[in-house]
Parts: C-alpha cells; sequence; structure tokens
C-alpha cells in the first residue's frame, strides 16, 4: 500500500496575470511556484489550501476553484504526493513577503517556467485555458521527469 501525502497549490489570478512566490527554503526551495503545502490531519483540503495561501502570501480568499489533480513519485521515495490545485480570481488583503515564499505578480506571457518545477510547463496551458487536468510525474530528482500522463478533467 502506497502511502500518500496530501498537499494543496493555490494560483491566485487576474485576467492576465498569476500570482507566483520563490520558495525560500524548504521542499522546492529556490523554485517560483503556487501556493500550498501539507494538508493536515484536522482540515478539509480547501482549508488547508485556504490556510496556506494566507500563511505564505498574506491573501485571504473564500472562493477557491478546483482546477486539477496532480500525482508525483519519486524515482527514490516511496511516498506519492497527491495535489489538489486551486485558482482564485476573488481574493483580499495585502500580498506580502513571508519566511516560506517571496510573493511576484507574472504576466502570463512570461512564466519563469525554467526555474519553476517541470512539470508546470506542461499543465500551466490547461489552466490559463480554465480546463480541468488531471495528471501524473515520476521524478527522478526535483529536475528530470520519467515519465507523466496529462489529461482534460471533468469535473461536473
Ligand atoms: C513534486 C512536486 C511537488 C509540488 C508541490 C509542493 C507543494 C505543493 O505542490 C509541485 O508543485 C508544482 N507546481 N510542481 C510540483 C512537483
Amino acid at each position: 500500500m502506497t502511502a500518500r501525502k496530501l498537499l494543496s497549490l493555490v494560483f491566485v489570478r487576474k485576467q492576465a496575470e498569476i500570482l507566483l512566490g520563490l520558495k525560500k527554503r524548504g521542499f522546492g526551495e529556490g523554485k517560483w511556484n503556487g501556493f500550498g503545502g501539507k494538508v493536515e490531519a484536522n482540515e478539509t483540503i480547501l482549508q488547508g489550501a485556504i490556510r496556506e495561501l494566507k500563511e505564505e502570501c498574506g491573501l485571504s480568499t473564500s472562493e477557491l476553484r478546483k482546477i486539477g489533480f496532480l500525482e508525483f513519485e519519486f524515482e527514490s521515495d516511496p511516498t506519492l504526493l497527491e495535489v489538489h490545485v486551486f485558482e482564485t480570481y476573488k481574493y483580499h488583503g495585502e500580498v506580502t513577503e513571508s519566511d516560506e515564499m517571496r510573493p511576484q505578480w507574472y504576466d502570463l506571457k512570461n512564466i519563469p517556467f525554467e526555474k519553476m518545477w517541470p512539470d508546470d510547463a506542461y499543465w500551466f496551458p490547461y489552466m490559463f485555458r480554465e480546463e480541468p487536468f488531471k495528471g501524473y510525474f515520476l521524478y527522478r530528482g526535483i529536475d528530470l521527469i520519467l515519465k507523466h500522463k496529462l489529461e482534460k478533467l471533468d469535473l461536473e
């Protein structure tokens, strides 16, 4: 039985921009990503996503839309990461740097994919088209994808 770890990942959007954060320490350090992390045992995935967003960049939201479901495995590790991806266009508060993340708005035409997890280049186009997606990525280390699957997801 494969151990699964539940993670949230939230992207804050404007019409032509997306808020990314530079991870300052820990897992994924040095990569730009959405905001998220481990879902605790005493919260739902949605509650965990809202909590991490506030902790990592200071923004609050009550309207997260589920946009994708990703599973990650590493060749060297038995744990499967189950990542629930959300987006929001409705949020409030001030974007604030945290110990974990340095937030920055990016134009959709200028995403720093070379400084992000490699899988992002595969599924960001689905997110930009507002097409829900489901993907699986097998990594060797943190920069090489050995195998992947990606498909549209019918959320209705
Ligand atoms: C292996 C992996 C993990 C995550 C992650 C960490 C916290 C939430 O998701 C990723 O995020 C992205 N964009 N690619 C990712 C690959």
